[in-house]
């Protein structure tokens, strides 16, 4: 519906963007991003008609916009400018019915029951209905805000350009306003073009991007595609990492702070206290952990480190709940612990410190093996046959990327596996090696500081030391295990 081809334009002499293209369909988002001072008001410009393009064309619905009336581009494409200051003391009603200006006929037309729909579910789908009566005067930023979409909205448009428009807006109006938007493109055909300086809140609801830089096209495409991590650093100059949204397949970009984390800590077997109840450690700073733990699991950072025991005829409803509160009993925040369970007793725990010249990492097993399933044929048995658990964490003194991190839990339960076979443990009800058993938990904790590692494979240096530190300490708590059966 919207065809800007080879476009060119700025202010006088100076030429600010430079053969834009694009075609846009209807009902579709396309969010424009671009540093500070990269173009992208004076391209809406162009785009409404406000400035006229010193090269190129761009056409709507088939004409080019110059061969539009004002009042028939007014009909069509309504504009929310950023930042608007209003000097009138107009009320939010009259404020909006001035949207429906382009549909009326002459100056003395009547207002029609169509005027008066569109006015009040404009208002009505913007939060604003409550102030009609109110002057926008006495509004804040975030409610004028919204009464000027009311009034674009009340405009009824099939394209609406908008220029950063949730600046002034809270968390709850930005998603309010978004989703209003993102359900028009269907419910009113409508298609939107809006500048985003939030990275994020553009990939989330736009379907492509256009990201610009000193007034050039560097990338038109889906946001996986544009917001790619060296794409994003070389053009905004800052470093950043980019990371799936939790609920859809749309990039999120974090901003990476000139200075990480502060401190060179180390985590030692030192740290690490151990009574009957718990092993615990406090780490001295936040660690990134990725664990299978009951609370603190999945990817996070945390500074409160427990592998709780529990009687073998544990049962809770709510072992999260549980466990929060054990932790908080404790006088861990919650929040920022990484807490397991085990029937096992705890003391029995195994800690040893592995170290190259480059590395240094700290591995805490617990194990008890009652459980022991053999994972090819567990498909066999219907209940676990009684508790037992093995709980390993592993603590990195260095800084893993993400792939480490899932590698290292790779290698991790590769050595489990093997420590198993060492001590012969077989799944009672097969009768066949066990490679685990029900209930087993993994952590891995880095300090994020210090070295980088890239890789935790088996045969790279770490890989190493996980491999061999994971098979001695879960083949001596294993030893463990079964002393303290014997004497039973
Ligand atoms: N009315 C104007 N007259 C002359 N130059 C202008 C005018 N408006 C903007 N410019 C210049 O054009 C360039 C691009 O400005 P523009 O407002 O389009 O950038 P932007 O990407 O929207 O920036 P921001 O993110 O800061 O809002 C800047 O160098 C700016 O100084």
């Amino acid at each position: 519906m919207l065809n800007v081809t080879g476009v060119s334009g700025g202010y006088g002499e100076q030429i600010v963007v430079k053969n834009i293209s694009f075609h846009l369909q209807q009902q579709e988002i396309l969010g424009i991003l671009g540093p500070n001072g990269s173009g992208k008001t004076t391209l809406m410009k162009l785009i409404s008609g406000l400035l006229p393009p010193q090269e190129g064309t761009i056409s709507f619905k088939g004409l080019k916009l110059s061969d539009y009336s004002s009042k028939q581009l007014a009909k069509e494409i309504a504009v929310l400018p950023q930042l608007h200051s209003h000097a009138f003391d107009y009320t939010v009603r009259e404020t909006v019915c001035m949207g429906r200006y382009p549909h009326q006929k002459g100056m003395f037309a009547p207002w029609t029951e169509q005027d008066e729909k569109a006015v009040i579910d404009a208002m009505e789908q913007t939060g604003v209905l409550q102030f009609e009566k109110h002057s926008i005067q006495d509004l804040s930023g975030g409610e004028r805000q919204r009464v000027f979409l009311a009034q674009a909205l009340a405009q009824e448009p099939k394209l609406l350009l908008l220029d950063e428009p949730t600046n002034h807006l809270d968390l709850s109006y930005q998603k309010q306003l978004l989703d209003l938007l993102k359900e028009w493109t269907t419910s009113h055909e409508l298609t939107v073009i809006s500048i985003f300086h939030d990275l994020n809140v553009a990939s989330l609801y736009c379907d492509r991007l256009l990201l610009l830089h000193h007034g050039e096209t560097v990338k038109l495409a889906s946001p996986g595609a544009v917001l790619k991590k060296e794409t994003v650093e070389q053009v905004y100059q800052a470093r950043i990492h980019t990371q799936a949204h939790p609920e859809l397949p749309k990039p999120q970009v974090t901003l990476l702070p000139k200075h990480g984390q502060s401190g060179d800590d180390f985590i030692t077997k030192d740290l690490f206290h151990i009574s009957s109840d718990h092993v615990h450690l406090t780490a001295p700073q936040p660690l990134k952990t990725l664990s299978s733990a009951v609370i603190g699991p999945g990817l996070g950072w945390h500074r409160h480190f427990v592998n709780r025991h529990v009687p073998m005829d544990y049962q809770c409803d709510d072992s999260y709940q549980d466990m929060c509160n054990y932790a908080g009993e404790w006088g861990w925040n919650p929040s920022d612990t990484v807490g397991m369970m085990t029937a096992v007793m705890v003391e029995d725990v195994v800690i040893k410190e592995f170290k190259t010249q480059e590395l240094s990492i700290v591995i805490a097993v617990t194990a008890g093996v009652g459980n022991a399933v053999d994972v090819a044929l567990a498909h066999e048995r219907e209940h676990p046959s009684s508790i037992g658990t093995i709980n390993i964490w592993l603590f990195v003194n260095g800084k893993l990327s993400d792939e480490a991190f899932i590698q290292a839990m790779m290698t991790v339960t590769e050595a489990k596996v093997k420590a198993l076979q060492h001590a012969d443990v077989k799944d009672p009800l097969t009768n066949t090696l066990a490679t685990g058993t029900a209930t087993d938990s993994v952590m891995v904790a880095a300090t994020q500081s210090g070295n980088s590692v890239q890789y935790a494979g088996p045969i790279t240096d770490l890989g190493k030391m996980i491999g061999k530190g994971v098979v001695l300490c879960t083949t001596e708590a294993i030893q463990q295990y079964s002393k303290r059966k014997k004497h039973l």
